[in-house]
């Protein structure tokens, strides 16, 4: 569609539906040669877009898509030896591939976490179809950090909404309320 905004591949061109008994598919990196291969055992969950700069992103999009699988769901089966943590000291340690770019998976190492446990994938970088749908859309206004038009906001936020993906500033008020929770109860504020 001519002047539509590009927020993702994966949505431009209508949502595909979450199949119901799918339980995984593997993911490619981009690279022709020796690309690096990940086995996922499960489907996914909180598939979302993100705005944030640290997400990987493919070319021309504006968002990135993330969804999470439990840990130990995922194996590195072809060519581990090209993955890299992009930023050893974030909170989730993104393995991508060094030479095309791509991420791979995100792992988050801190026990404490709320999120411990899940990886973050981008269910696009596998060709199996019925990975759960993408729900909302996390962390819009960062899309500015990475080069986004302040002016273009309105009209992105009313693309994602048109999608069907509400707009958050943060991630949605179900995650944030998960992660407020587990951090009362960290510190007693709240009883378990
Ligand atoms: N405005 C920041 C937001 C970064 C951010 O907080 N990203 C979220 C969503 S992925 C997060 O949980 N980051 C943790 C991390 O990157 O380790 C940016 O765009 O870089
Ligand atoms: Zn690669
Ligand atoms: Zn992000």
């Amino acid at each position: 569609m001519a002047n539509t905004i590009a927020i993702h591949p994966a949505v431009d061109n209508g949502i595909q539906p979450t199949a119901e008994h799918f339980s995984g598919g593997t993911l490619v990196c981009h690279c022709t040669d020796k690309p690096v291969r990940v086995r996922v055992d499960a489907q996914s969950a909180h598939n979302h877009a993100c705005g944030c700069s640290k997400c990987w992103k493919p070319a021309g999009a504006l968002f990135s898509m993330v969804a999470v699988v439990p840990r130990d769901k995922l194996t590195v089966t072809d060519n581990a030896e090209k993955l890299a943590v992009v930023d050893p000291k974030a909170t989730i340690q993104r393995h991508a591939c060094s030479q095309c770019g791509v991420h791979m998976f995100g792992r988050i190492e801190n026990r404490d976490h709320p999120f411990y446990g899940l990886d973050f994938i981008h269910t696009e970088l596998s060709s199996e179809q019925g990975w759960s749908a993408p729900q909302f859309a996390a962390f819009v206004s960062s899309i500015i950090e990475a080069g986004a038009d302040p002016a273009q906001m309105d009209a992105v936020r009313a693309r994602l909404r048109a999608l069907g993906l509400e707009p958050y500033d943060c991630l949605s008020p179900a995650l944030m309320d998960a992660i407020a929770t587990h951090t009362a109860k960290a510190s007693g504020v709240l009883k378990t």
